[in-house]
């Protein structure tokens, strides 16, 4: 039983890094892949299914939970632990993102973004303390400087700007969060990509000596080279005793090649929201269960799967399902999709430690390549 937040490191294999996360609410294995828990629930999953998958911690994310329900109800109600029956880490987003993407009339100043609710047009002003406020009565355990995200391409004098607005905002949402022993605030490095920008946004925040770094701007739309190259220049500038997160990352694929690099932490809505759309990550690569070659296909997704989602119902069924959209074909594709992330995130943890990291990749890759037989 920990009182304060560490970040331990493991074992390392080339620049892949094996580690642990200890806080008071529990340990987080790194590499670690945090399912999106948007609004308190991760869609279609019960939690205690998202834990026996592996998982060590989820993500929720402010800007819904400060619309609905609201994050004064969430607090009066113990906290988004005690409301969502989760007593292990969550991780809270600052929200800024969300705004930025969902959000109708926004209004970006120094001070913060003001906005107007998606879902009933009411009013709402975020700044760095007000987001750190709401994270705080949510009870996070690893919260989200404010910060501004742009979408790519941009020119540089844009990325320059919005990339020292989130330093400053960095500054302040350290403030507001002040010293909590057994909590974290990440910092987010932006920068676009622009190499340049992305090192001195990196270093002013390891200059901050906060307890995470995020690295933001990225999984944006721009090809999976500009983000992994984005890596390559990014990642030797930041603190390599903390952890880094690489934020709304991403596919199998982006998964394995920024475990490479040297990443610690992914969120992604990909494999949710996938399964909610038919698709099913496995093995063998990706399967499209909408597809009529499944119509008859006796064969589970994965036999050798330890989910009962892959191992025991078959391609037909799930084919029909998913034509039919009904509800347990959703179901039964998330549970598969999160269980081959949390079995691949394992599966690269295991090789890590083993020292045959090299290997793991080729032949993940290779199950990739063959395809789905
Ligand atoms: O710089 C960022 N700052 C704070 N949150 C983020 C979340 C992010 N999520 C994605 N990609 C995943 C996506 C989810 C929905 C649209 S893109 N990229 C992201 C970048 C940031």
């Amino acid at each position: 039983m920990t009182t304060h937040f560490t970040f331990k490191l493991l074992a390392s294999d080339g620049k892949a890094r094996r580690g642990e996360i200890t806080m008071p609410r529990g340990t987080v294995r790194t590499p670690a892949f945090m399912p999106v828990g948007t609004a308190g629930t991760v869609k279609a999953m019960y939690l205690d299914q998202v834990r026996d998958l592996g998982a060590d911690i989820i993500l929720g994310n402010v800007y819904h939970l400060m619309l609905r329900p609201g994050a004064e109800r969430v607090a009066r109600l113990g906290g988004l632990h005690e409301f969502a029956r989760w007593p292990h880490p969550i991780l809270t987003d600052s929200g800024g993102f969300q705004v930025m993407s969902l959000a109708a009339l926004r209004k970006l100043d120094e001070t913060g973004v003001t906005f107007k609710s998606h879902i009933d047009g009411s009013q709402h002003r975020l700044t760095p303390e007000r987001s750190i406020e709401i994270q705080d009565r949510l009870d996070s355990d690893i919260q989200m400087q404010l910060d501004e995200c742009i979408r790519l391409p941009a020119e540089r004098a844009e990325i320059e700007r919005a990339m020292e607005l989130s330093l400053r905002w960095a500054e302040r949402s350290a403030r507001a969060f002040g010293d909590q022993p057994g909590k974290a605030m990440f910092g987010i490095v932006q920068g676009g990509d622009v190499i340049d920008l992305r090192i001195r946004s990196a270093e002013r925040l390891s200059a901050m000596d906060l307890k995470g770094y995020s690295i933001g701007g990225l999984a944006v739309g721009e090809p999976q080279h500009v983000m992994l190259k984005t890596l390559d220049e990014t990642l030797p500038v930041m603190p390599s005793h903390k952890p880094r997160y690489l934020m709304g990352v991403g596919t199998p694929d982006d998964l394995l090649q920024s475990v490479a690099r040297g990443v610690d932490m992914f969120d992604c809505v990909m494999p949710t929201r996938a399964g909610r759309h038919g698709l099913a990550y496995s093995r063998f690569g990706k399967i499209n269960l909408r597809n009529a070659r499944h119509a008859e296909d006796p064969r589970p997704l994965d036999e050798a799967s330890a989910c009962p989602a892959s191992r025991d119902y078959s391609r037909a069924y799930l084919h029909h399902l998913t034509r039919a959209d009904e509800a347990l074909g959703g179901m039964l594709l998330t549970w598969n999709n999160l269980a081959y992330y949390q079995w691949l995130m394992a599966g690269m943890r295991d090789a890590i430690e083993a020292g045959r990291f090299a290997d793991f990749k080729a032949e993940t890759e290779a199950g990739w390549a063959r395809g789905d037989i």
